[in-house]
Parts: structure tokens; sequence; C-alpha cells
């Protein structure tokens, strides 16, 4: 059957990007695995990091439909050469050396239905690449798009501890989109360019679990109560907004390839030693009780270098923190629950 594509750049657009950073005699290697590329966010996801100067190798892989993204895709003039993967038979090529693993793979929603819906067919998908992963690139960076992601990531966490490669500051829970989406509603609301707006967002990513600190928005504006509780009401159900609107063909796409694009662009940055990288993200933590949280991390050579405090939160945030509390603690057990039900073993 397949079949894999690689296609060189033209050095000329790789110089004239390389610039923006580094020389091109400095800035180093870096391969970047997406899982899930043919799909409706690692399509636009692998051109973004197809722009990405600091991507050497694009490792496309899907269970279909890859050998036409990667060809596409890696007809673009930059740095980064192309290779598209398809099937199982040739995702340990496609993971093989990556320092950043991407995993968009896994089902959306429809209207009606919540990210925990999705838990029976995506656990089983996260869990098979994570195997891989464990197996063919157990240092790499894991940045988990794949919802619930509640639950997606703890179910890799157990997946890494029981191959005995498991390394709490290289598993990320990408909830970034979360992240853009208050910055977007909040500088409506606060009439402040969009640019200039940092809005943390902390717990989880699904419903009353993602929880946005206005209180620590910048630029601060005098937003009243109603407004603020309108705008965290907003963010949280962001995602059913647009699959609402999509009217049953699928999930948010192009702003999640924009946010996992962001993410993806921090951890790189990290791992090649700029300073100062912080971005929120789902990772293991001891910030709260729960052994999972979202929250500021600074970002390093090895991944997360520091879980940053919450900060001060306002009465209407701490109520909104007790209320995460529960129904994230039943989402992590859940993942951790379905690796100790026989499923580990079943590859
Ligand atoms: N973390 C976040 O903020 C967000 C997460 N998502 C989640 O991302 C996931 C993907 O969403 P879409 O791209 O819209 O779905 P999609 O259905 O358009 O694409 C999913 C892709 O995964 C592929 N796939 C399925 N099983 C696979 C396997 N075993 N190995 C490799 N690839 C496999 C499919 O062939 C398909 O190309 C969903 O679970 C969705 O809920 C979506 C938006 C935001
Ligand atoms: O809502 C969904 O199902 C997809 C998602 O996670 C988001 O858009 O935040």
């Amino acid at each position: 059957m397949f079949r894999s594509i690689l296609v060189r750049s033209s050095s000329s657009a790789k110089q004239s990007l390389l610039r923006r950073n580094f020389s091109s005699e400095s800035v180093p290697q870096r391969k970047v695995a997406i899982l899930g590329a043919a799909g409706g966010i690692g399509q636009p996801l692998s051109l973004l990091m197809k722009l990405n100067p600091l991507v050497s190798s694009l490792s496309l892989f899907d269970i279909a439909n890859t050998p036409g993204v990667a060809a596409d895709v890696g007809h673009i003039n930059t740095r980064s050469e192309v290779a598209g993967y398809m099937g199982d038979e040739e995702l340990a090529k496609a993971l093989k050396g990556a320092d950043l693993v991407i995993i968009p793979a896994g089902v959306p929603r429809k209207p009606g239905m919540t990210r925990d819906d999705l838990f029976n067919i995506n656990a089983g998908i996260v869990k098979n690449l994570c195997i891989a992963i464990a197996e063919h690139c157990p240092h790499a960076l894991i940045n988990m798009i794949s919802n619930p992601v509640n639950s997606t990531v703890p179910i890799a966490a157990e997946i890494f501890k029981k191959a005995g490669v498991y390394d709490e500051k290289k598993l990320f829970g990408v909830t970034t989109l979360d992240v853009v989406r208050a910055k977007t509603f909040y500088a409506g609301k606060a009439n402040v360019p969009v640019a200039e707006v940092n809005v943390p967002v902390i717990g989880g990513h699904a419903g009353i679990t993602i929880l946005p600190l206005f209180s620590q928005a910048t630029p601060q504006a005098n937003l009243s109560d109603d407004v603020l509780t309108a705008l965290t009401k907003r963010t949280q159900d962001g995602g059913t907004e647009v699959v609402e609107a999509k009217a049953g063909k699928g999930s948010a796409t192009l702003s999640m390839a924009y946010a996992g694009a962001l993410f993806a662009d921090a951890c790189l940055k990290g791992l090649n030693g700029v300073p100062d990288v912080v971005e929120c993200s789902y990772v293991q933590s001891t910030i709260t009780e729960l052994p999972f949280f979202a929250s500021k991390v600074r970002l390093g050579k090895n991944g997360t270098e520091e879980v940053l405090d919450l900060g001060p939160l306002s009465d209407f945030e701490k109520q909104g923190l007790e209320a995460v509390k529960p129904e994230l603690k039943s989402s992590i057990e859940k993942g951790v629950k379905f690796m100790h039900s026989g499923a580990l073993m079943c590859r």
C-alpha cells in the first residue's frame, strides 16, 4: 500500500524565515509529528506548523488521506521537510525521533453531545497512539488535543507510567483555545485592542471546568459583575457555540489549529532555551488537590519548568474554582479507571 512523501523546501525561503529567530546555522533540528493530520484540525495545523521556522521535520500521520495532505503542505517553500505516513504500520516511522507530538486524532462532537460523550471512542484511539509514543519517541513532548482532554491526559499518563517512561514535565493538555476565546471575548467587552489582551484560564477543558480569570486580565477594565459572568459563561460554552453553528459538521477546527500552533510554538521555544515562555496548559499539578489541573506553566528545555501559582482570585472565581473540582476529579478518575480495567493490555 502506502507511501511516504518527502519534500525539500527551497533554501532561500528557509534562510529568510530562519533569520527571524536564529541564524540557520544555530537553529536546532526539531521533528514535530501530528497524529490525526488529515482531520479538520490536523490539516490547518499541519499548514501552520509548516510555516513555523523552528520545525525542521514535519511528520504527518493519520489512518487515511495523509499522502494528499503531505504532498500539498510539502510544496510550501519553508524550512521543514514534510513526510506523510498512513496506517498503523507506518506509525513507528512517523514517531521515530520526534521532539514534539501533537495529537488531534479522534472524533469531534455533534450538537447535543458533551465532550465526555466522545470518551468511548477517543480513549481507545489515544491509548493506542500513546503506547506507540512510549515505544518510539518516549522523550517527546506531547500536546494532547483529543477530547475529552480532562480524561485523555490522565489516560496518556497511565500508559506512560505502565511503560516506565512517564515524565510529567512532558505531557500537556492543550487548553490554549480557551485562552484565545477569553482574550477575544474580553477585548470586545473591554473595548481594548485584542493583541494587547492577556487572560489566564485555569481548571480543565470542558464546560464549567474552564475557568477564565478575568480579575487578572490585562489591560484591566472596569466591567460589571453581570458582564464578567456573561464573559465567563461564553468562554465556558465557546466550544458548544461552534458545534451548534456548524450544525452537525464538527467542532472548532480553524481556531483550534491556530491555538494548537501557538502552544506547539511555545513548547518548541522552551525546548530551544528561549527564556520566560509561559502558557496555560492542563498538566500534572500540585497547586490544587487535583492531580491534573490547567494553569500557567513556564516552559523550558525539558518541558514544564514550573507550574505557576493561581494568584489572587475574585470571590466569583473562588466559587467557580470550587465548582470545577468535583467534575474535573470525576473526569480524571474516569481516565485512570479506563486504564486499569484491562484496556492497557489489549493492543
Ligand atoms: N483541545 C481542544 O481545545 C479541542 C479539541 N478538539 C478535539 O480534537 C479532536 C479532533 O477534532 P477534528 O479534527 O475536528 O476531528 P476530525 O474527525 O475532522 O479529524 C480527526 C482525524 O483523526 C483521524 N484519526 C482517527 N483515528 C486515528 C488514529 N487511530 N490515528 C491517527 N489518526 C486518527 C481521523 O482519520 C481524522 O482525520 C476531537 O476529539 C475534538 O473534540 C477539538 C477542538 C478543540
Ligand atoms: O467543543 C468541542 O467539542 C471542541 C472543543 O473542545 C472546543 O472547541 O473547545
